[in-house]
């Protein structure tokens, strides 16, 4: 059976944002080299429209990690799927991710990264869901768009693997 999805933000309103993001990733990391961090699966369509409008040198690495199993809550036990390929020592390391939703999954990642010696982590996400925070200590230094407490879909983002496709982000009406 088919979902029913709303639109929440239409694609237009997503490449709006990502070129903003783009630019202001630029200006920041004027004279330097970005190692994006891509979070499979969810940010690998972030990261890639992200990357293309980012006009200082780009290096990208991917790493999956998986904290939510098939429903809509966090397990709260996160996983490495599949570590990075390349050490990050003294690189401007920013992290790529579609969604912080309780923060349980960049609180650990940044934790375990920050003890391979880059010179800088930030963090990139593409959506932001301050409400639902419970690892307050997550610092995001670029948000695209704070949402409420809705589940989301679409640009990466998936219910039960499905939707990470669709070009807008929606919300599905369980
Ligand atoms: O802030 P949190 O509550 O930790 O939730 C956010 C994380 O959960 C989702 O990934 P998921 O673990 O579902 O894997 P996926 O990226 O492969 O879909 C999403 O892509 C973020 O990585
Ligand atoms: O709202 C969401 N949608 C899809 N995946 C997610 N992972 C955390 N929050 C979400
Ligand atoms: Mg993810």
């Amino acid at each position: 059976m088919e979902d029913k999805i709303r639109v929440l933000l239409t694609e237009e309103q997503v490449d709006q944002k990502i070129q903003e993001l783009g630019e202001a990733i630029s200006r920041d990391y004027a004279g330097k080299e970005v190692h994006l961090i891509c979070v499979l699966k969810g940010g690998a369509m972030f990261t890639c429209e992200l990357a293309k409008r980012i006009t200082v040198p780009v290096t990208m690495d991917f790493m999956s990690v998986s904290s939510y199993g098939s429903g809509t809550e966090s397990s709260g036990v996160v996983r490495i799927v599949k570590d990075l390929d390349e050490p990050l020592k003294d690189k401007h390391v920013l992290i790529v991710e579609d969604i912080i939703d309780s923060g349980r999954t960049l609180a650990y990642l940044i934790e375990i990264l920050k003890q391979r010696g880059p010179s800088d982590i930030r963090l990139c996400t593409l959506l932001d869901k301050p409400e639902r925070r419970v690892k307050k200590q997550v610092k995001v230094d670029y948000a695209g768009f704070c949402i409420p407490d809705e589940f989301v879909v679409g640009y990466g983002l998936d219910y039960n693997q499905k939707y990470r496709n669709l070009p807008y982000i929606g919300v599905v009406e369980l």
